[in-house]
């Protein structure tokens, strides 16, 4: 089964968090589903380098990334995912959608009214948890 290892950020702002809506995918598992920013991490690459350079990619923002909040092992149909959520303080609202559909900043306690990826899950109950 292929394996993808990948990193993403619980963006925080105050006491909201950013929600990004995945764009149409034919996986029909994490199509439009809402996710953390984040992505693959390529050759070479730190787990921190690699999440700077996906949130410049996709939201045109570069803010601390501080510590790792959880890892989470999920299986697929299709692979297996590890991901890396850290978590980033990040001064203003204002970001750019390159690649998401939509965004929403959510309280803790309003993230769990969202279609999340399946992966996602057990960082939305621990973030709902820790409110
Ligand atoms: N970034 C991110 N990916 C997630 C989350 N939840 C979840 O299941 N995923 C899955 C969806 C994808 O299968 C994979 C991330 O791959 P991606 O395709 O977005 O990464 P990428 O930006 O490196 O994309 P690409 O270069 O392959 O086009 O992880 C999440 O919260 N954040």
């Amino acid at each position: 089964m292929k394996k993808i290892e990948v990193v993403a950020a619980i963006l925080k702002h105050g006491n909201e968090i950013l929600c990004a809506q995945r764009a149409e995918s034919k996986l029909e598992y994490i199509s439009k589903k809402f996710e953390f920013p984040g992505g693959k991490i390529e050759a070479g690459e730190s787990k921190k380098e690699a999440l700077k350079r996906e949130l410049e990619e996709e939201l045109n923002i570069n803010p601390n990334i501080n510590d790792l909040y959880l890892t989470v092992v999920h299986q697929y149909p299709d692979f297996e995912l590890t991901m890396h959520s850290f978590l980033c303080d990040v001064d203003t609202k204002e970001i750019t959608l390159n690649e998401h559909i939509s965004s929403q900043w959510l309280k803790r306690t309003e993230l769990l009214g969202l279609d999340w990826a399946a992966a996602d899950v057990p960082i939305v109950d621990k973030l709902m948890q820790n409110g």
